[in-house]
């Protein structure tokens, strides 16, 4: 198991006004691991991985992506190349092709001429494929995206970043939108996807029950502090009462 530290936050704190979002936080992500991200609404999950790819600027503190402080990664396309993104509305142009979505994923890369152009004659259009064979999808490569379901697009999407081929993946509640079966698929192979390819993943989740299912260490937010960051194994439902303050009424 390699043991290279991915993310490295030291006391990162973000401000927004007097507001505190984040209270400086430090922890070590090595490469490999499967982290979620758990806590109440207003913890501070999102404005986190905002700041990991650079959305948020930090106020305090410092944040090292693969042992390089993140502002040293001036030029987008090459943060592009270490971080990817999965969001909630996967982000998917509704109108185009299953395939030039995907193809999307080269857009850091290629800069928007080429991107534009692969609109026309697809570049790499053997790796779309491989990609979309991958998320089970290949038979739907020319179809109209927006024809797809919320599953299946979101498929599209996880295409996308692997046609990207980020080496830290950063998932903000990629599930909320899915009924419980598709969710469960998609945490599958997303999981594994990434097992496979050796990157890292952190997901925001509001389900304590998919974070302990699918991630092998639970980091959990609390008015912008971790309250615990700890292998899932050794997360008890004490903890979980505790961090979202569920009342144990009528228990002896
Ligand atoms: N742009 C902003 N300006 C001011 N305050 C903000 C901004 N973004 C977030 N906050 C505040 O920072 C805190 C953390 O918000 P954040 O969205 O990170 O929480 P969260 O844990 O992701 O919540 P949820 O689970 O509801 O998505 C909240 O109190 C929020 O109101």
């Amino acid at each position: 198991m390699s043991s290279k530290n991915m993310i490295e936050a030291k006391n990162l704190t973000k401000h927004f006004e007097r507001k505190i979002a984040l209270s400086s936080l430090s922890f070590t992500i090595k490469q490999g691991e499967l982290v979620a991200l758990i806590g109440p609404s207003g913890a501070g999950k999102t404005t986190l991985l905002n700041s990991i790819i650079g959305l948020v600027p930090i106020s305090e503190g410092d944040l090292l992506i693969d042992g390089q402080p993140l502002i040293g990664y001036k030029k987008g396309k090459v943060l592009a190349k270490k971080v990817g993104v999965i969001r909630q509305q996967f982000d998917l142009i509704g109108p185009l092709a299953v395939i030039h979505n995907v193809l999307a994923g080269k857009l850091a890369e290629w800069g928007t001429l080429k991107s534009l152009f692969s609109l026309l004659v697809p570049h790499e259009k053997e790796l779309a494929m491989k990609a979309l064979e991958r998320v089970g999808l290949h038979e739907k490569a020319y179809e109209i995206t927006s024809h797809l379901s919320g599953g299946e697009q979101q498929r599209v999407a996880m295409a996308r970043l692997m046609v990207q081929n980020p080496e830290i993946i950063l998932a903000d509640e990629p599930v909320a939108s899915l009924d419980p079966a598709r969710a469960d698929d998609i945490l599958t192979m997303l999981t594994k996807l990434i097992t496979e390819e050796k990157q890292t993943l952190i997901t925001s989740l509001h389900s304590v029950e998919y974070a302990r299912k699918y991630f092998t260490r639970i980091i959990a937010m609390k008015n912008g502090e971790i309250f615990f960051d700890l292998p899932t194994a050794q997360v008890t439902d004490d903890l979980l009462a505790e961090l979202y303050q569920i009342k144990s009424g009528g228990m002896v």
